[in-house]
């Protein structure tokens, strides 16, 4: 076995056991449904070689890792001037579903983009002449990185459409602060919409790679992002990308990286890795609690951190 494969694998069983100690997320109640004991991991490299080890053919919800990909498209699709006059670029230490900070902020703006507050308001910037175009411009560019086509989870979605009703609190209220200038409920359609597509590990590997690799994808050596969208994205992730564990994720791990409550989390080695990570069982910050430790391990025994 390669050694880098071999290395993973080891890791990956070895932190198996810390899904034990954690919870997979039930306040979106069809997340509640996934099973708790499966840990994945898959490392792809900038000439597209491929390390698996562990579950990682299933297929989980992006969730928040889909923030990434939105705020790249809304930059693209506006410029990073507009974008953060509508949306802040400081993290929070707060969780990613808190609003109590949106309406002491002056001027009154999300925080910033990796908050469900802060991506809700960066979806209401995609382009297209309705939410169906809208919502496939994220979908051609997920499945230009990866490869392969990819799919709505319909169950999920509509029950966090159903059940959403923090988030919806904190559109409207972006709406009447004039973030939002959209219709609020098609926003948050395309927000539970684009959270709820589902992937495997080794497509958000591969979605990572072309943050690793500066916006270029290495699967077919096309730029689909401009360098900067990357390194301002990178900079999130360091900064908010683990909610209010950033701070620590960043001092024991040293990797951008962002989390979803599907359970996935997507790092990056800049110039080096694109790592898919999951396991759906989640510690009290909603972040993937046996994935946490397989990245704090790979990166002490590959000496990945960036700092
Ligand atoms: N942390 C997350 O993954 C949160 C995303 C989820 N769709 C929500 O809005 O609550």
């Amino acid at each position: 076995m390669r050694e880098l494969e071999k290395l993973l694998t080891n890791i990956t069983e070895k932190n198996k056991e810390y899904c034990k100690e954690g919870k997979v997320a039930s306040y979106i109640p069809a997340l509640a449904r996934q099973k708790f004991d499966m840990l994945g991991a898959v490392i792809v490299d900038l000439d597209n070689n491929i390390y698996s080890a562990g579950d990682v053919n299933e297929k989980f919800t992006l969730q928040s890792v889909s923030k990434i990909f939105t705020l790249m498209i809304a930059i693209m699709d506006n410029s990073v001037e507009e974008v953060f006059s509508k949306v802040g670029m400081e993290p929070t230490g707060d969780p990613f579903n808190s609003i109590v900070k949106l309406e002491t902020m002056n001027p009154s703006k999300p925080l910033n983009p990796m908050i469900n507050a802060g991506a809700i308001a960066i979806s209401s910037m995609i382009k297209g002449k309705d939410n169906e175009e809208r919502y496939n411009r994220v979908v051609d560019f997920i499945e230009s990185v990866i490869g392969e086509p990819v799919t709505l989870n319909e169950a999920v979605y509509l029950s966090e459409k159903a059940t959403g009703d923090r988030n919806r609190a904190a559109a409207y209220f972006m709406k009447d602060v004039g973030v939002i200038e959209e219709d609020v409920e098609e926003v948050l359609d395309l927000y539970f919409k684009h959270c709820s597509i589902e992937v495997d590990c080794i497509g958000l590997a591969k979605l990572g790679a072309i943050l690793a690799n500066q916006g270029i994808c290495p699967t077919t050596g096309e730029r689909v992002v401009p360098k900067e969208v990357t390194q301002l994205c990178k900079s999130f992730m360091i900064t908010c990308g683990m909610y209010n564990s950033s701070g620590e994720f960043a001092i024991k791990v040293g990797i951008p990286a962002k989390s979803g409550v599907g359970g996935g989390i997507m790092a990056v080695v800049p110039n080096k890795y694109g790592i898919g990570v999951w396991g759906p069982a989640l510690d009290a910050k909603g972040n993937s609690i046996a994935g946490i430790k397989v990245l704090e391990d790979l990166s002490k025994e590959l000496d990945l951190s960036i700092f």
